[in-house]
Protein backbone atom coordinates (compact mmCIF):
# COMPACT_ATOMS: atom_id res chain seq x y z
CA UNK A 1 0.00 0.00 0.00
CA UNK A 2 0.78 3.64 -0.60
CA UNK A 3 0.07 6.18 1.48
CA UNK A 4 0.20 10.28 1.24
CA UNK A 5 0.04 12.57 3.99
CA UNK A 6 -1.09 15.96 2.61
CA UNK A 7 -0.12 18.94 5.06
CA UNK A 8 -1.64 16.93 8.27
CA UNK A 9 -1.70 17.73 11.53
CA UNK A 10 -3.60 16.92 14.57
CA UNK A 11 -4.29 18.12 17.93
CA UNK A 12 -6.23 17.59 20.97
CA UNK A 13 -7.90 20.84 22.27
CA UNK A 14 -5.88 23.32 21.68
CA UNK A 15 -2.53 21.72 21.56
CA UNK A 16 -0.77 20.78 18.54
CA UNK A 17 1.08 17.52 18.41
CA UNK A 18 1.93 17.52 15.46
CA UNK A 19 1.72 19.76 12.42
CA UNK A 20 2.41 20.42 8.28
CA UNK A 21 3.61 17.10 7.94
CA UNK A 22 3.93 16.15 4.43
CA UNK A 23 5.23 12.59 3.45
CA UNK A 24 4.86 9.96 1.13
CA UNK A 25 5.23 6.04 2.10
CA UNK A 26 6.14 3.74 -0.40
CA UNK A 27 5.01 -0.12 -0.46
CA UNK A 28 7.74 -2.28 -0.04
CA UNK A 29 10.03 0.03 2.34
CA UNK A 30 9.49 0.87 5.93
CA UNK A 31 9.83 3.64 8.25
CA UNK A 32 10.53 3.86 11.85
CA UNK A 33 8.57 6.90 13.23
CA UNK A 34 10.41 8.89 15.86
CA UNK A 35 10.63 10.79 18.98
CA UNK A 36 10.59 11.01 22.84
CA UNK A 37 7.85 10.08 24.66
CA UNK A 38 4.71 11.91 24.34
CA UNK A 39 5.87 13.62 21.28
CA UNK A 40 3.25 12.00 19.05
CA UNK A 41 4.18 9.17 17.36
CA UNK A 42 0.93 7.13 18.39
CA UNK A 43 -0.66 10.31 17.24
CA UNK A 44 0.47 10.08 14.18
CA UNK A 45 0.38 6.48 13.70
CA UNK A 46 -3.30 6.10 14.66
CA UNK A 47 -3.49 9.16 11.96
CA UNK A 48 -2.17 7.03 9.35
CA UNK A 49 -3.94 3.65 10.61
CA UNK A 50 -7.45 5.90 10.16
CA UNK A 51 -8.31 5.12 13.43
CA UNK A 52 -7.65 9.22 14.33
CA UNK A 53 -8.86 11.66 11.84
CA UNK A 54 -6.61 14.35 11.01
CA UNK A 55 -7.32 17.93 12.22
CA UNK A 56 -5.34 19.61 9.15
CA UNK A 57 -4.68 18.58 5.67
CA UNK A 58 -5.65 14.73 4.10
CA UNK A 59 -4.45 11.19 3.67
CA UNK A 60 -4.44 9.07 0.71
CA UNK A 61 -4.40 5.19 0.53
CA UNK A 62 -3.44 3.33 -2.68
CA UNK A 63 -3.45 -0.22 -3.16
CA UNK A 64 -2.81 -2.76 -5.89
CA UNK A 65 -6.25 -2.43 -6.50
CA UNK A 66 -6.97 1.17 -6.71
CA UNK A 67 -7.67 3.90 -4.06
CA UNK A 68 -8.75 2.97 -0.41
CA UNK A 69 -11.31 4.90 1.57
CA UNK A 70 -10.15 5.29 4.75
CA UNK A 71 -12.98 3.98 6.47
CA UNK A 72 -11.98 1.32 4.50
CA UNK A 73 -8.51 1.39 5.51
CA UNK A 74 -8.75 -1.14 8.61
CA UNK A 75 -9.01 -4.19 6.19
CA UNK A 76 -5.63 -3.97 4.86
CA UNK A 77 -3.61 -2.92 7.92
CA UNK A 78 -2.47 -5.03 10.83
CA UNK A 79 -1.20 -3.28 13.87
CA UNK A 80 0.55 -4.98 17.09
CA UNK A 81 0.53 -1.53 19.54
CA UNK A 82 0.37 -1.55 23.68
CA UNK A 83 -3.10 0.13 23.63
CA UNK A 84 -4.53 -3.00 21.65
CA UNK A 85 -5.33 -5.65 23.75
CA UNK A 86 -5.75 -9.48 23.31
CA UNK A 87 -9.22 -11.16 24.66
CA UNK A 88 -8.07 -11.61 27.83
CA UNK A 89 -10.80 -14.39 28.43
CA UNK A 90 -10.10 -16.63 25.05
CA UNK A 91 -7.86 -19.28 25.43
CA UNK A 92 -4.78 -18.50 22.53
CA UNK A 93 -6.08 -21.00 19.64
CA UNK A 94 -9.46 -19.26 20.40
CA UNK A 95 -7.22 -15.78 19.95
CA UNK A 96 -5.86 -17.01 17.06
CA UNK A 97 -8.74 -18.54 15.54
CA UNK A 98 -10.91 -15.28 16.34
CA UNK A 99 -8.26 -12.73 14.35
CA UNK A 100 -7.98 -15.00 11.26
CA UNK A 101 -11.06 -15.26 10.94
CA UNK A 102 -11.22 -11.58 9.96
CA UNK A 103 -8.16 -11.74 8.22
CA UNK A 104 -6.10 -13.78 6.25
CA UNK A 105 -3.00 -16.24 7.13
CA UNK A 106 0.07 -14.33 5.37
CA UNK A 107 1.71 -17.61 2.99
CA UNK A 108 3.15 -20.24 4.25
CA UNK A 109 1.30 -19.81 7.75
CA UNK A 110 -1.52 -21.21 9.46
CA UNK A 111 -2.40 -22.37 12.94
CA UNK A 112 0.07 -24.58 13.58
CA UNK A 113 2.79 -22.30 12.44
CA UNK A 114 2.07 -19.71 13.82
CA UNK A 115 2.04 -21.59 17.23
CA UNK A 116 5.33 -23.11 16.53
CA UNK A 117 6.88 -19.18 15.56
CA UNK A 118 5.32 -18.19 18.98
CA UNK A 119 7.15 -20.95 21.16
CA UNK A 120 3.65 -21.35 22.66
CA UNK A 121 2.34 -24.55 21.58
CA UNK A 122 2.16 -25.80 25.09
CA UNK A 123 -0.03 -22.91 25.89
CA UNK A 124 -2.56 -22.86 23.50
CA UNK A 125 -5.41 -23.82 25.59
CA UNK A 126 -4.81 -21.72 28.24
CA UNK A 127 -6.64 -18.29 28.23
CA UNK A 128 -4.57 -15.50 27.48
CA UNK A 129 -5.10 -14.01 30.98
CA UNK A 130 -2.67 -16.17 32.16
CA UNK A 131 -0.13 -14.99 29.81
CA UNK A 132 3.16 -12.95 30.98
CA UNK A 133 3.64 -9.84 29.35
CA UNK A 134 6.01 -10.96 27.11
CA UNK A 135 4.50 -14.13 26.28
CA UNK A 136 1.28 -11.43 25.09
CA UNK A 137 3.83 -9.27 23.32
CA UNK A 138 4.56 -12.54 20.97
CA UNK A 139 1.27 -13.17 20.38
CA UNK A 140 0.23 -9.34 19.45
CA UNK A 141 3.64 -9.42 16.91
CA UNK A 142 2.62 -12.80 15.64
CA UNK A 143 -0.76 -12.09 14.79
CA UNK A 144 -0.02 -8.44 13.55
CA UNK A 145 3.05 -9.80 11.24
CA UNK A 146 1.73 -13.21 10.08
CA UNK A 147 -1.49 -11.46 8.75
CA UNK A 148 -1.98 -10.74 4.73
CA UNK A 149 -1.84 -7.25 4.73
CA UNK A 150 -0.53 -4.59 2.93
CA UNK A 151 0.39 -2.55 5.60
CA UNK A 152 1.62 -3.61 9.12
CA UNK A 153 2.01 -1.12 11.92
CA UNK A 154 4.21 -1.77 15.06
CA UNK A 155 3.47 0.62 17.65
CA UNK A 156 6.91 0.00 20.78
CA UNK A 157 6.97 -3.77 19.03
CA UNK A 158 9.60 -4.71 21.83
CA UNK A 159 7.62 -3.77 24.92
CA UNK A 160 8.20 -6.51 27.75
CA UNK A 161 10.49 -8.44 25.47
CA UNK A 162 13.82 -10.01 26.66
CA UNK A 163 16.68 -10.15 25.12
CA UNK A 164 16.23 -13.37 23.31
CA UNK A 165 12.65 -11.59 22.36
CA UNK A 166 14.04 -8.72 21.15
CA UNK A 167 16.02 -11.08 18.29
CA UNK A 168 12.66 -12.77 17.82
CA UNK A 169 11.02 -10.04 17.23
CA UNK A 170 13.51 -8.91 14.64
CA UNK A 171 13.63 -12.25 12.40
CA UNK A 172 10.01 -12.17 12.61
CA UNK A 173 10.03 -9.02 11.14
CA UNK A 174 12.69 -9.72 8.61
CA UNK A 175 10.26 -12.67 7.57
CA UNK A 176 7.24 -11.20 7.40
CA UNK A 177 7.37 -7.75 6.11
CA UNK A 178 8.45 -8.42 2.75
CA UNK A 179 6.33 -6.60 -0.25
CA UNK A 180 4.30 -4.53 2.14
CA UNK A 181 4.39 -1.10 3.78
CA UNK A 182 6.06 -1.56 7.39
CA UNK A 183 6.04 1.38 9.70
CA UNK A 184 7.78 1.17 13.21
CA UNK A 185 6.95 3.66 16.28
CA UNK A 186 9.86 3.53 18.71
CA UNK A 187 12.17 5.11 21.07
CA UNK A 188 15.15 1.83 20.56
CA UNK A 189 17.13 1.56 17.89
CA UNK A 190 16.82 -2.27 18.25
CA UNK A 191 13.37 -2.15 16.99
CA UNK A 192 14.15 -0.41 13.91
CA UNK A 193 17.65 -0.35 12.80
CA UNK A 194 16.16 -2.47 9.53
CA UNK A 195 14.07 0.33 8.33
CA UNK A 196 14.98 2.58 5.09
CA UNK A 197 14.03 5.85 6.44
CA UNK A 198 13.41 7.81 10.01
CA UNK A 199 10.83 10.47 10.31
CA UNK A 200 11.12 12.48 13.46
CA UNK A 201 7.88 13.80 15.11
CA UNK A 202 9.38 16.25 16.81
CA UNK A 203 10.05 18.26 13.37
CA UNK A 204 6.58 19.06 12.58
CA UNK A 205 5.64 21.06 16.11
CA UNK A 206 5.75 24.40 14.50
N1 LIG B 1 -7.02 11.22 23.31
C1 LIG B 1 -6.18 12.16 23.71
N2 LIG B 1 -6.64 13.30 24.29
C2 LIG B 1 -5.80 14.28 24.67
N3 LIG B 1 -4.45 14.23 24.55
C3 LIG B 1 -3.95 13.11 23.99
C4 LIG B 1 -4.77 12.02 23.54
N4 LIG B 1 -3.97 11.06 23.02
C5 LIG B 1 -2.70 11.51 23.14
N5 LIG B 1 -2.69 12.74 23.71
C6 LIG B 1 -1.49 13.56 23.97
O1 LIG B 1 -0.77 13.67 22.76
C7 LIG B 1 0.62 13.69 23.03
C8 LIG B 1 1.31 12.64 22.17
O2 LIG B 1 0.96 11.35 22.64
P1 LIG B 1 1.42 10.03 21.90
O3 LIG B 1 0.88 8.87 22.66
O4 LIG B 1 1.09 10.13 20.47
O5 LIG B 1 3.02 10.13 22.08
P2 LIG B 1 4.14 9.03 21.81
O6 LIG B 1 5.27 9.74 21.12
O7 LIG B 1 3.56 7.84 21.14
O8 LIG B 1 4.57 8.68 23.29
P3 LIG B 1 5.21 7.35 23.96
O9 LIG B 1 6.61 7.22 23.42
O10 LIG B 1 5.19 7.69 25.42
O11 LIG B 1 4.31 6.21 23.62
C9 LIG B 1 0.79 13.49 24.53
O12 LIG B 1 0.98 14.75 25.12
C10 LIG B 1 -0.53 12.89 24.94
O13 LIG B 1 -0.86 13.24 26.27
Amino acid sequence: MDIILENIGRRFNRDWIFRRLDYSFKVGRSYAILGPNGSGKSTLLQVIASSLTPSAGSVSYTSRHGNVEPDQVYRHLSLAAPYMELVEEFTLVEQIRFHFSHKAYLQGFDEQALLELMGLDRAKDRPIKYFSSGMKQRVKLSLACCADVPLLLLDEPTTNLDQKGVAWYQHLVRETSGGRLLLVCSNHEREYDFCDHTIDVTHYKA
